[in-house]
């Protein structure tokens, strides 16, 4: 078996998501936006299919570093096309990021699961058929009876709780909301949380970027009074001195890296410095299904549990995958959207959540999207 080729098409659809300056996603009106589906197809013609953002599969990234490794390689030579791809990145001017050897790995077991006729998670070696999901919002706005003070967060925490969520995460205000930062309005948006859905339900917060320690550690000791399960990425993650004395001065879990870089090998410096209680990773953030598998195995050595971020067919077959994983982050929620409805270049969500709060893992064949290709293929742009 031989990879013969390797395309990319990109197409347009309609969403309601748009990204602010920081390149968080907030409500607004529907717009429509480009999507990239990376293709690649074997000697038998099975193929293996991974959404990304058209920049992350250019036509000079495929042409100049993925074609180079893959065509004429076996497709189920994942690790060593992994290892190949990694090795180009040095050289590459930084024009080989982690997204793209995430999309490449992905599309690669995604082929393997619909060549076999068997999901991916059953390739890997399932743990679970579904998981507890907990409901990630938004960053904060301005939005009358949107997300623009600690009530509306209150309010919208009730509805989350009502669709079934047995977790919250709150992403608060960050520029470039005209007041932002500010700990204390944080700390009031979760407080009004907390009142909102009682004590049993699992809260969280993911806050501005870059607070500084001390305000970080104000932060940290106001949600230690509300019982949350974890601070995560208060201050640059590029510090990872910074959260290990972070985490030496609270007592509630630091978890991270979710944006640090460096893949499986700088979480495993995050875990020897003691920079977090909590490991984090993420497919599109450490280079694909098989390093996020690595990282989750490298924390179950140090007996930790990892986080994984984002939703997505990917980010649950890892969930899926392994037993150190607690949640499945679904979002991102806003009380203007409607997160079930899906998108129009997918014939079914890929993470349905039944009453109870959990996510079940689909048996399709592959990563077990349903593509809509006669979509798709009626909405490309290039
Ligand atoms: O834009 C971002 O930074 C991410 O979407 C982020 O908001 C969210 O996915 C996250 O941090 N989850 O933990
Ligand atoms: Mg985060």
């Amino acid at each position: 078996m031989k990879i013969i080729d390797v395309n990319v098409r990109v197409f347009s659809h309609t969403t309601r998501r748009h990204q602010d300056t920081a390149g968080h996603a907030h409500p607004g009106p529907p717009h429509k936006v480009n999507l990239a589906l990376l293709t690649i197809v074997d000697d038998d013609g099975a193929e293996g299919y991974c959404f990304a953002a058209p920049e992350v599969v250019r036509p000079h990234v495929i042409d100049k570093f993925v074609k180079k490794v893959l065509i004429g390689e076996d497709p189920f030579a994942r690790e060593r096309l992994w290892q190949d791809l990694a090795h180009w990145q040095r050289g590459s001017a930084m024009q080989l990021t982690d997204r793209t050897l995430a999309i490449v790995d992905c599309a690669l077991w995604d082929l393997a699961g619909r060549k076999l006729n068997m999901p991916v998670h059953k390739l890997i070696g399932s743990y679970r058929e579904k998981i507890p999901a907990y409901g990630s919002i938004m960053c904060g706005d301005e939005l009358e009876n949107g997300l623009a003070t600690p009530e509306d967060y209150g309010r919208f925490g009730e509805m989350l709780v009502k669709r079934g969520y047995k977790g919250i995460k709150l992403h608060t205000w960050m520029p470039p909301v005209s007041w932002a930062p500010d700990v204390k309005m944080d700390l009031k948006a979760c407080a009004a949380v907390r009142e909102a859905v009682g004590p049993d339900i699992h809260l969280m917060i993911d806050a501005f970027h870059w607070y500084t320690r001390t305000e970080a550690l104000e932060l940290g000791r106001g949600l230690e009074k509300l019982g949350f399960d974890w601070i995560e990425e208060p201050m640059d993650e590029q510090s990872s001195a910074s959260y290990a004395w972070l985490a030496e001065n609270l007592d509630i879990p630091v978890l991270g890296p979710e944006s640090a870089g460096g893949k499986h090998f700088s979480r495993a410096e995050w875990i020897t410095s003691k920079a977090c209680d909590i490991l984090r990773t993420g497919v599109h953030d450490v280079g694909g299904i098989s390093p996020a598998m690595k990282t989750m195995h490298l924390a179950e050595s140090f007996g930790m549990n990892c986080e994984i971020h984002g939703n997505g067919a990917p980010n649950l077959i890892v969930a899926a995958c392994t037993k150190n994983a607690k949640w499945y982050e679904r979002g991102l929620l806003h009380p203007f959207l409607e997160y079930d409805d899906g998108f129009e270049y997918l014939n079914a969500l890929v993470d349905p959540m039944d009453e109870d709060g959990f996510v079940h893992i689909s048996d399709k064949p592959g990563m077990g999207e349903d593509i809509n290709f006669d979509f798709i293929n009626a909405n490309l742009v290039e």
